[in-house]
């Protein structure tokens, strides 16, 4: 009785103050996390929406530098297609007129000789309008001036392609003639083969330029600017569109203002189920603790056969909760619950006292039975349980040798507290298994140290044997570790005669699972005793 009330203590200050920072840590989670994840949301957003933006505008700058292009050319075909012995004659100066209306970007279309325009449209041009030099020379063969002062419009710079002596004159400002909403978007015709601006609206980087295939694109951001490109499929040029970060910061913030209130609502509702989740979780152990005073605990019983006769040596026996309602709750559930709230030290008496009320009946027919208990890793670390089972052996007929503790890798991982207890336990004759063999943080030395007698393989590598799984391996080493130490082998969640028959030729000697049977009570272990 001390020993429950001992431990009751300590629990109830533990769970309060563990269930306050765990709720107050996962709320705060909980709220914080879809907040967080709004903000990055709306960034990542509007990152995205600017770069498209950005290339919808360079898409622009490069259907209008085509359609110049495109009408250039026809423009000097037409004029080409009848040869003229005069090309400045009234008549063919009429023809350039009419080419010239016929076209919505060209402003004038003319005859050059040299390095000057001597007739156009507009008629002769004595002396010859200057054109200046040629910058560069596509690869269809235009001859292109991008900068030329026309005395008809003085302050105003024009494009000029020149193509077999005829030259296509557009506004300097047309390529880039794209709408921005007032807004200060730098926008650049970059030529493909020397990577130099042809035509710049605002700023311009040479690192923002990216090599693109025909018709490509491409998206960036340089932590300044946003930038969108795209490569003409017909000239060579690629045009560079760039939006300052600053836009990008106002259309984040826009978007957070309308993502916000949905964050907040998101984590408010998780907090919400967190805390109910939580709520639930404090009141299981809240109601295991009843329970454990009202005793609605049972034990079940998995036997344990010798895999070279057949026989059913002992068993594990495994605790079952049957609630109010009937229903059983199954050790997965309740388990945790016990460990994490401090209960399993009252679990594990619950289990003790239960083994000493019906151990002896089967001992009267089975005397050299042997039932394993399972242990929590509190229960290594306190010598109350040495008493408690010093106690059971006083006042039964159940032996030391009767019992196998089992605890799990986990379990021991207190090293210098648990191997005192089990030292005490080991003197006292009892067995002590590792559980879940492999699964944990057993190295050899702490085998070797604590002197256990057995180890259980884990279901998880029984399962493996017979597959072609990387961890089916893993099963060779375990058992080899087994063999070397000279420990007593068990393996766990056998469940075909394949399994088995690998086992007992690879030297494991005992094996529990479905394939023997199932958790049964003491009554039908009694009657499974008679038949194995
Ligand atoms: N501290 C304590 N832990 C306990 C106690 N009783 C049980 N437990 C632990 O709870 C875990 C789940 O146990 P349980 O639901 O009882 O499942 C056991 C077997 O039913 C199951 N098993 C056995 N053979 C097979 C099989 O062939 N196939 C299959 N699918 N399952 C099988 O394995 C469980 C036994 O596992 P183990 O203990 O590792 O041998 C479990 O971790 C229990 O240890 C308790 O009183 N105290």
């Amino acid at each position: 009785m001390r020993y429950s009330m001992s431990i009751a203590r300590d629990e109830v200050h533990v769970n309060r103050t563990g269930w306050i920072a765990l709720a107050s840590a996962l709320g705060g989670a909980a709220i914080g996390a879809p907040v967080i994840a709004a903000l990055h949301f709306s960034g990542r957003q509007s990152l995205n929406k600017e770069m498209d933006s950005a290339l919808s505008i360079a898409d622009e700058v490069i259907r209008r530098t085509n359609e110049v292009s495109h009408q250039s050319v026809s423009a000097i075909n037409k004029l080409t297609a009848t040869p003229a012995p005069d090309p400045c004659a009234d008549e063919h100066i009429a023809r350039m007129r009419e080419v010239a209306i016929g076209s919505t970007h060209l402003r004038l279309v003319g005859r050059v000789e040299g390095t000057g325009l001597v007739c156009s449209s507009l008629g002769r041009h004595m002396p010859p309008v200057p054109l200046g030099p040629v910058e560069f020379v596509t690869a269809k063969g235009a001859r292109i001036r991008t900068s030329v002062a026309l005395p008809l419009a003085p302050g105003v710079r024009f494009i000029v392609a020149e193509i077999s002596g005829y030259a296509a004159v557009i506004h300097g400002s047309t390529p880039m003639d794209v709408f921005l909403d007032n807004r200060d978007v730098s926008i650049s015709l970059v030529s493909n083969n020397t990577g130099g601006t042809v035509l710049t609206r605002g700023v311009y980087a040479s690192s923002w330029f990216r090599a693109l295939p025909r018709g490509g694109a491409a998206k960036t951001f340089d932590g300044q600017y946003v930038i969108g490109q795209r490569r003409s499929e017909d000239i060579d040029v690629t045009a560079v569109a760039a939006i300052p970060v600053r836009y990008l910061d106002a259309r984040s913030n826009e978007l957070s203002m309308k993502v916000l209130p949905v964050g907040l609502l998101a984590g408010v509702s998780l907090a919400w189920a967190v805390s109910v989740l939580i709520q639930h979780q404090g009141s299981l152990a809240a109601i295991l603790r009843t329970s454990l005073k009202r005793e609605e605990f049972f034990l079940v019983y998995q036997p344990v056969i010798d895999l070279r006769t057949g026989k059913c040596i002992g068993a594990e026996a495994l605790v079952r909760w049957r609630r109010e309602d009937g229903s059983v709750l199954m050790p997965d559930v309740f388990i945790p619950v016990a460990e994490s709230s401090r209960q399993i030290a009252t679990l594990t008496a619950t289990v003790i006292d239960l083994v000493e009320r019906e151990l002896p009946r089967l001992l009267a027919a089975y005397p050299d039975l042997l039932i394993g208990v399972n242990l929590g890793a509190i229960d290594l670390q306190n010598k109350l349980i040495v008493d408690r089972l010093a106690l059971l052996f006083s006042r039964t007929a159940i032996q030391p040798h009767n019992l196998m503790l089992e605890a799990t890798e986990r379990a021991l991982i207190d090293f210098d507290l648990s191997s005192s207890v089990i030292r005490d336990l080991r003197a006292m004759g009892l067995m002590m298994a590792i559980d879940d063999f492999g699964t944990g943080y057993s190295s050899l030395s702490y085998l070797t140290q604590l002197a256990v007698d057995c180890v259980k393989i884990d279901k998880s590598f029984v399962d493996t044997i017979g597959s072609e799984a990387a961890t089916s391996k893993v099963v060779y080493y375990i058992i080899e570790m087994g063999k070397s130490l000279d420990l007593k082998m068990v393996a766990e969640g056998v469940e075909t005669e394949a399994q088995a028959t690998f086992l007992l030729e690879n030297g494991v000697h005992y094996a529990q699972g479905f394939l023997y049977g199932r958790p049964m009570t003491g009554a039908d272990l009694d009657d499974y005793l008679a038949r194995h």
